[in-house]
């Protein structure tokens, strides 16, 4: 079963694309981290998956069905969207009673022990929270939702260091405990790849790489020696990157073969660089586009 399978799925906003020719097949069971730029595409991506808008164009299947198609579909997948939404006139306790009536499989001891780990006081209003509060109660709402899939836009963006490593090291156990997946944009790739074994680079509203983590950096490599032009490399290594020198080329290539040309210094990629070969490559077509924050 897939997560999230997607043929030529595509969303246009007026004359521009916010997402186009998306084609994805995420198995069930990862923990997925989409990361790329502002204004990649991420939010809508995530946002078909949730059934709140519609494509333009190719199609969406979320866990074997249509987004939103029906209550049985709804009660699948848990969606947190990026600005974290809470009812303000509503108190704590309130949010986890509506999470009760309007979710059949709502897990109340869950909710209610994430609150009492939060410190947040249930009596509370939600508008007096802070705002990385509500992001912890919206996510709290999220997860004692008990979702095959749970969609998370930015889920920590607002949290500071310590509550972030906290929701990340809850949401991987809920991960473990509970046969959950996971997909979950972020601007950070040491968050990516503290939680993640999955991982989806889009740019330009477009994806530009898909695949298990472990694949990628096994598949990913880093050549450096004498002067060459990319267009003399073998057919099966894909050029992602080049940089040179008078003397000197390092390229950034993806290849299932072994690298054997003795003239290569070959070394293995980290995550980082992974992502930062795909956003330079597109940097280089478009340079006003703002790059992605890495931060450790
Ligand atoms: N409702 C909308 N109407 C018009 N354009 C939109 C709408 N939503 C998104 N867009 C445009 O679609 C593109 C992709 O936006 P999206 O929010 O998916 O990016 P993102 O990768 O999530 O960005 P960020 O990291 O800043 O959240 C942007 O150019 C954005 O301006």
């Amino acid at each position: 079963m897939n997560a999230l399978q997607t043929r030529g799925l595509g969303k246009r906003y007026r004359r521009r694309w916010a997402l186009s020719e998306c084609d994805l097949e995420v198995p069930a069971g990862h923990v997925v981290g989409l990361v790329g730029p502002n204004g990649a595409g991420k939010s809508t991506l995530l946002n078909l998956a949730a059934g709140l808008i519609r494509p333009t164009a190719g199609t969406i299947e979320v866990l074997g069905g249509e987004p939103a198609s029906g209550a049985q579909q709804l009660a699948k997948v848990g969606f947190v969207a990026q600005d974290t939404p809470t009812y303000a006139g509503f108190t704590v306790a309130e949010h986890l009673r509506l999470g009760a009536r309007l979710n059949p499989g709502w897990d109340q001891a869950l909710a209610e022990a994430r609150i009492a780990e939060l410190g947040l006081d249930p009596a509370q209003k939600a508008g007096q929270l802070s705002g990385g509060q509500r992001a912890q109660l919206a996510l709290c709402l999220g997860v004692a939702k008990r979702p095959e899939l749970l969609i998370l836009d930015e889920p920590v963006a607002s949290l500071d260091p310590l509550a972030r490593r906290d929701f990340l090291q809850g949401l991987m156990s809920s991960v473990v405990e509970h046969e959950l997946s996971v997909v979950l944009s972020s601007h950070l790739v040491s968050d990516v790849e503290r939680v993640c074994d999955y991982l989806i680079v889009m740019v330009g509203s477009r994806i530009r790489v898909a695949g298990e983590i472990e694949d990628l950096l096994a598949t990913h490599h880093r050549l450096v020696g004498p002067r060459r032009e990319a267009s003399r490399l073998p057919g099966d290594q894909e050029v992602i990157g080049q940089s040179h020198t008078d003397r000197q080329s390092t390229l950034i290539v993806r290849t299932d073969q072994p690298i054997l040309d003795p003239a290569w210094t070959v070394s293995k990629l980290t995550l980082e660089d992974l992502v930062l070969a795909y956003l330079d490559a597109n940097r280089r077509s478009a340079p006003t586009r703002p790059a992605l924050e890495v931060q450790r």
